[in-house]
């Protein structure tokens, strides 16, 4: 498939979160890819020969020729994945339950077949930051490619995550709220592909409440273990928005459309034992035994053939991708308009002053 526009957007914002200079070669290459990719053909003057970098931009982007815009877009796109894929896999260190450092959000393990990815804001009740959605993206990247056979993820403390990190918004480009809303949509609609995408088991260890995205999210994981101290909460109406994480999809299909409505319109908040009647859960354990028996029953389930477990989440999911990249996209589209909508910034600034939690 091309590479589309919002392909090549959210590669330029990927390019800005690297954590390793690439070299002054990637560098060029990007360069020269971005310039063909926007504008075509070199069409600047040459340079003289002693305006050194001016003149290795230019050979760089003069080297590509008449490349058609389209398949500069694409191999910028490329480029840009493999310097994320290859950042992330050098993360993942093998061996015994070794902390990856250079992930700032996040703690990341991979031990006896299980790569544990664990959100590490516990004083934000492990909100989601914009530095973090990437870091999962790359976090979830790793492990689609690392050793483990399942993937579970978690939160540190006593929440498992309370949802966006509402001061995401406050950080507004110099394009302006428009430009925020449309890089924000780009951002959710890669976050959420990520997880439509994801090959191998992907359980949830839900240790404690669950907001927002953390919550609608699940409904693409493959099994959801919850404590008994755990919630589900999707506040969209109280704060302006609307569902995503495919959730206007998947919930009405997993709970039926009335609870479905209840949770996602009304804002009703469930216990970990009304998800699990729901079919949200798969099961919840008493608080006290959680981490025993869940991690008990998950090293078991590591050592199930891998392949096999791989193929038959493809045979379980794959009829269904299509359609939630679908609706992942009208999710985000709906949501770009929401964020500029006076109920929506009411309640973030509300939030924000401390006048109102959920
Ligand atoms: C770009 C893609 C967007 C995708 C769309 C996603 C949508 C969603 O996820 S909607 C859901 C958004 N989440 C919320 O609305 C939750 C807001 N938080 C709260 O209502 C409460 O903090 C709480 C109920 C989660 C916990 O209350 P409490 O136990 O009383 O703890 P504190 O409020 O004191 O929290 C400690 C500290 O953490 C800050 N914080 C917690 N959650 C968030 C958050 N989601 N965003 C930003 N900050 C958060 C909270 O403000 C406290 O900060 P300090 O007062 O500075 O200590």
């Amino acid at each position: 498939m091309r590479a589309s526009q919002e392909d090549f957007e959210s590669a330029m914002n990927q390019v800005k979160l690297l954590k390793k200079d690439p070299g002054n070669e990637v560098k060029l290459r990007l360069y020269a890819l971005y310039k063909q990719a926007t504008e075509g053909p070199c069409n600047m003057p040459k340079p003289g020969v002693f305006d050194f970098i001016n003149k290795a931009k230019w050979d760089a982007w003069n080297a590509l020729g008449s490349l058609p815009k389209e398949t500069a877009r694409q191999n910028y796109v490329d480029l840009v994945s493999s310097l994320t894929s290859s950042e992330s896999s050098s993360q993942v260190k093998p061996g015994a339950d070794r902390e990856q450092q250079e992930y700032e959000n996040l703690v990341v393990t991979s031990e006896d077949g299980i790569t544990k990815i664990m959100f590490n804001r516990p004083t934000r009740k492990n909100a989601i930051s914009t530095q973090m959605y990437q870091e999962i993206m790359l976090a979830l990247k790793a492990a689609s490619k690392d050793d483990s056979t399942i993937t579970v993820v978690t939160g540190n403390g006593d929440y498992y995550c309370s949802g966006n990190d509402l001061a995401n918004f406050t950080d507004i480009p110099p394009g302006g709220v428009e430009e925020k809303a449309k890089q924000s949509a780009i951002m959710l609609r890669d976050f959420v592909g990520t997880f439509i995408d994801f090959p191998k088991p992907l359980i949830a260890v839900v240790n404690g409440p669950a907001v927002g995205i953390s919550v609608t999210i699940l409904g693409l994981f493959d099994a959801v273990y919850a404590s008994d101290r755990a919630t589900f909460h999707t506040p969209f109406s109280h704060l302006g928005l609307s569902p995503e994480g495919c959730a206007s999809y998947t919930f009405p299909k997993i709970m039926g459309p009335a609870k479905a409505t209840e949770m996602l319109i009304f804002g009703k908040k469930l216990t970990a034992g009304e998800a699990c009647a729901q079919g949200l859960v798969t099961e919840v354990f008493p608080d006290s035994t959680f981490q025993k028996e869940v991690w008990t029953r998950l090293k078991a389930y590591s050592k199930l053939p891998p392949n096999s477990m791989r193929i038959s989440k493809q045979v379980i999911r794959n009829m269904e991708k299509e359609k939630l990249h679908a609706v992942n996209a009208e999710e985000s589209s709906v949501l770009q308009e929401r964020w500029l909508s006076d109920e929506c910034i009411n309640a973030t600034m509300n939030f924000l002053s401390k006048k109102a939690k959920l």
